[in-house]
């Protein structure tokens, strides 16, 4: 897969961890930043990755800040952004299956690297169901 990550300095460490992972497993990794521990401002990371998701057409992108609730509100705002915060495999499952996510963030604050790690396998593996949550997200994308 194409993947786009990015982080704040609160998500960085466990944003390079599943960086490092993710291209181990042979995906096509790119880091949007940040790139050390330095403070950044998360809306401008999630904003830049984003940008680079609706115009290179990445499989998805992976967020993380120190509790992933700022930079998927950040994401959110860009019109054809769906960010699922997940906290939890079943969700990151139903991000994909229901939601169509696009975006997925995590918290390096709040989740360990293992049980981030499970989550972004569990939204990997999923497909999206179409069907009645067709038009479901269609409706969230009109709202924008
Ligand atoms: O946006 C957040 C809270 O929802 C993130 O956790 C940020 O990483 C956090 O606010 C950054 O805080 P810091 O005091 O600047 O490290």
């Amino acid at each position: 897969m194409r993947i786009v990550v990015g982080s704040d300095h609160g998500g960085f460490e466990l944003k390079e961890e599943l960086k490092k992972r993710l291209m181990d497993q042979g995906h096509e990794v790119l880091d949007v930043g940040c790139h050390d521990k330095n403070m950044v401002d998360y809306p401008m990371i999630a904003v830049d990755l984003c940008k680079v998701l609706l115009a290179q057409g990445q499989d998805f992108g992976l967020l993380c800040c120190g509790t992933g609730i700022g930079i998927s509100i950040a994401a959110n705002k860009v019109k054809g952004i769906r960010a699922a915060l997940c906290t939890d495999c079943y969700s990151a499952r139903m991000a994909k299956e229901h939601n169509n996510a696009n975006v997925i963030a995590f918290g390096g604050r709040t989740v360990g690297i293992e049980h981030a790690w499970a989550m972004v396998q569990a939204y990997m593996a999923a497909e999206f169901q179409h069907g009645i949550h067709e038009p479901r997200v269609k409706m969230i994308d009109e709202i924008q």
